[in-house]
């Protein structure tokens, strides 16, 4: 008997990231893997494939549908690339629990190192932030939207329509492929907020799902994506926003580092702090970068 359906995307990273949970699932409460059932949803961001997602203008782009199945109650939870969810969450959805971290870094392929790329070479990244970051340590680099998901855009790479992109390695090491690329220093390239992080929402209200979902929780990983995630929500930004944010634990105490990076990378601002509460660390931070961000870097933020 089916006890737990997990919603996720039909993507290969999507799907593997759902076989981890389910494979968590199973071993905390002892039931084999046909008792979880997952149920692939098709997102926005799965058929737009053209544009660049900021473009397409929408919010949500990932999330959309899944909220709507999991607020029907058609599954129980849902799986997430937690960097691909939304700053500010519905009321009635809950951040019920977060796999252990992955990888947090950035891999670049095609080159080296940034610095070893060749003159004018053109980058494919549809990132905001590391668009941004690229210019600022190399204004010479021609950076290109590259969409698709990452086989598509190795395949894009392998014909010569780039000469080097950018992937973060935890969706490279789970689709098997550890060995593509080199991966660069969070020193020189601050990752995404909540990247590499695998999270599981429910309805606020579904105390039954969370107390499935509690003993997959991984404290330090959480407190670490809530605090990136404050960040956010203090700069009013999201994944579409030039923004690096990165906690770890030091001891018990968390460390949170943040960047803003206008556009063309010519001006940004950095900064780090430590604290106990993720919430307070994060708002903290976001008023501390904007306090001294030069003009065009705060004017790309809502505060
Ligand atoms: N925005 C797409 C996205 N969302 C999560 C990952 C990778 C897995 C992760 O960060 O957990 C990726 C691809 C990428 O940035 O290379």
């Amino acid at each position: 008997m089916v006890q737990f359906r997990l919603g996720t995307r039909g993507s290969a990273l999507a799907l593997v990231q759902a076989g981890m949970v389910r494979a968590a699932l199973c071993a905390a409460h002892g039931w084999t893997e046909d008792q979880v059932e997952t149920v692939v949803i098709r997102t926005t961001g799965d058929r737009v494939q053209d544009r660049a997602l900021a473009e397409i203008g929408g919010k949500a782009l990932w999330t959309r549908e899944l909220d709507r199945a999991l607020l029907a109650g058609e599954v129980d939870a849902c799986v997430h690339s937690m960097k691909d969810v939304e700053t500010i969450r519905p009321d009635a959805i809950r951040i019920a629990a977060m796999l252990p971290r992955a990888d947090v870094r950035d891999r670049l392929i095609g080159a080296q190192s940034i610095a070893a790329l060749p003159h004018g070479a053109t980058v494919g990244s549809s990132s905001p932030r590391r668009h941004a970051q690229l210019l600022r340590m190399r204004p010479d680099l021609k950076v290109v939207i590259f969409r698709g998901n990452v086989d598509t855009r190795l395949a894009k790479l392998a014909a010569g329509e780039v000469d080097a992109t950018l992937l973060a390695a935890a969706g490279l090491d789970r689709l098997g492929r550890g060995h593509v690329g080199q991966p660069i220093d969070p020193d020189v390239m601050l990752p995404a907020a909540s990247q590499g992080a695998v999270g599981l929402e429910t309805r606020a209200d579904d105390t039954n799902a969370l107390a499935l979902l509690a003993p997959l929780d991984h404290a330090g990983t959480h407190a670490c994506v809530r605090a990136e995630r404050a960040l956010l929500a203090g700069l009013v930004a999201d994944c579409h926003s030039p923004v690096g944010a990165m906690a770890d634990m030091d001891g018990g105490t968390l460390r949170l580092r943040g960047e803003l990076i206008a556009n063309d990378g010519a001006a940004w601002v950095a900064g780090e702090m430590t604290g106990d509460d993720p919430e307070t660390l994060g708002q903290a931070l976001a008023v501390d970068l904007l306090a001294r961000a030069p003009d065009a870097v705060r004017r790309l933020f809502g505060a």
